[in-house]
C-alpha cells in the first residue's frame, strides 16, 4: 500500500465513523419530531392538527444558516437540513402539496425546494386548479408561481386571491435557467421548429433572436409539455429546465439562455391556515380604494407614517363595477406586529375594502 492509498483509507474510516454519528443524531431528531407529533395530538384530541409549521421552519433554516461554521455554504447546510426537516414532517404526517404542473415544472422544483422531497406532490393543470385542491381540503399546500424579475406579475394568480379564501403561508425564490434541449436522436437534425411556455419564450428573446433567428416558435401550456414533444417528434427542441430536460431524456444545445442572469421566480405557498409570526415576515394585502383624487396617496400613507417598507405594489382591473382600484401590496411585517395593525386600521377606514391575504415567514432558501 502507498502513502496516498494508506492516508485514503484513514480518511474513508473517519468518514465511515463521522456518518455513523450523523445518523444517529438525525434518528434522535426523528424521534423528536415523533414526540411533537403525539404532544400535537393529545392537546387538540379530534381536531385537525397542524402538524407543519412554517414560522418554525423558517426559524430552524435562518438558526442554520447563521450559525453555519464552513467549509460548506450556509445555503448548502441549510438545504441538507431542508431535506432532514421533510423526512422529520413525514414521519408526522405525509403532506400533499398541489402545484402548477405538470411534473418537471418550474413550479414543482420551487414546491420541492419549499418543503424538501419528503412529501407527496400532486401536478396539477392550471394556477385555479391548484387553488380549489387546497380548498377543498385535497392538497394540505398549494404552489403557485406570482411574479418574475424579467416578465413581471403573474395576473392569473394575483386576481385568484379576490375570490379566493386562501391564505398565503410562504414564499420562495427560484433561480429560472432556461437551456435549449433536442432529444439525443435528432440531435444532428437541422431544428425548424422550438416549444416552450410563453414565459419562457419571453424571458429568452433576445437569445432567440440572435441564435434561432427564423426557427417557428410554438407556444404550450408549459416547458414539461414542450420538453415532451420535442422528445417525441423530430426536428424540434424545446426550452426548458434541468428537472424537464431529465425527466424526458433531453440533451443541451445551449444552456442557461435566458436574457438577464439574474432571472428568477417568485412563488407563493398556499394554505387554508394563518402563520403566526416568526420574526422576519412579510404581508400581502388586496385593497379598493373609492375613485377619488388622492386615493392612493391615503393608501400609501400609513405605510409611511409607521415605518413600514412596502416590497411591491400592483393595480389590477376590478372584477365588479363597485371596485374601482384593486391594490395588490406586499410589505415587511406581520399582522401581529402593533405598526402593522394600526397601518391595515387606518387604510381599512377609507378602504371600500381590505382582504388580508396573510402574513408569512420572508423566504429562507
Ligand atoms: O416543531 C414542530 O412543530 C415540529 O413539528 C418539528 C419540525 C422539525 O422537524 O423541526 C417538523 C415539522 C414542522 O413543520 C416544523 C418543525
Amino acid at each position: 500500500m502507498n502513502d496516498e492509498q494508506a492516508r485514503l483509507g484513514q480518511l474513508r474510516d473517519e468518514i465511515d465513523r463521522v456518518d455513523r454519528e450523523i445518523m444517529e443524531l438525525i434518528s434522535k431528531r426523528a424521534e423528536c419530531a415523533q414526540e411533537v407529533a403525539r404532544v400535537k395530538m393529545e392537546a387538540h384530541p379530534g381536531e385537525d392538527v397542524f402538524f407543519y409549521r412554517p414560522e418554525r421552519e423558517a426559524q430552524v433554516l435562518r438558526r442554520i444558516k447563521d450559525s453555519n461554521p464552513g467549509p460548506l455554504s450556509g445555503e448548502e447546510m441549510a438545504r441538507l437540513f431542508r431535506e432532514i426537516m421533510s423526512a422529520c414532517l413525514a414521519l408526522e404526517k405525509p403532506m400533499h402539496i398541489a402545484f402548477l404542473g405538470p411534473i418537471g415544472t418550474f413550479t414543482q422544483a420551487a414546491a420541492l425546494k419549499h418543503f424538501g422531497h419528503s412529501v407527496v406532490s400532486v401536478p396539477l393543470p392550471a394556477i385555479d386548479a391548484v387553488f380549489r385542491e387546497v380548498e377543498s381540503g385535497a392538497a394540505h399546500y398549494g404552489v403557485v408561481p406570482v411574479e418574475n424579475s424579467t416578465e413581471g406579475m403573474i395576473n392569473h394568480t394575483l386576481d385568484m386571491f379576490m375570490s379566493s379564501p386562501l391564505k398565503i403561508c410562504g414564499e420562495v425564490q427560484l433561480r429560472i435557467h432556461h437551456h435549449l434541449m433536442v432529444s439525443p436522436q435528432n440531435k444532428d437534425q437541422e431544428i425548424v421548429r422550438i416549444y416552450s411556455h410563453q414565459q419562457s419564450f419571453a424571458q429568452c428573446r433576445q437569445w432567440l433572436d440572435t441564435h434561432r433567428y427564423g426557427v417557428e416558435r410554438v407556444t404550450v401550456s408549459s416547458n414539461a409539455e414542450a420538453a415532451r414533444r420535442a422528445a417525441e417528434e423530430p426536428g424540434t427542441a424545446a426550452i426548458a429546465g434541468d428537472m424537464a430536460a431529465e425527466l424526458y431524456g433531453l440533451e443541451m444545445l445551449a444552456t442557461s439562455i435566458e436574457d438577464r442572469p439574474d432571472n428568477t421566480t417568485r412563488f407563493l405557498i398556499i394554505g387554508r391556515e394563518e402563520v403566526p409570526a416568526s420574526g422576519n415576515d412579510k404581508s400581502s394585502i388586496l385593497v379598493s380604494m373609492r375613485n377619488k383624487p388622492g386615493a392612493l396617496y391615503q393608501l400609501l400613507e400609513p405605510f409611511h407614517k409607521h415605518g413600514l417598507s412596502l416590497t411591491r405594489i400592483e393595480t389590477r382591473p376590478s372584477p365588479s363595477g363597485t371596485w374601482a382600484y384593486v391594490f395588490y401590496i406586499d410589505f415587511e411585517g406581520h399582522v401581529e406586529d402593533k405598526q402593522v395593525s394600526k397601518v391595515l386600521s387606518e387604510i381599512d377606514e377609507e378602504a371600500v375594502e381590505l382582504k388580508r391575504l396573510g402574513s408569512y415567514p420572508i423566504g429562507v432558501l
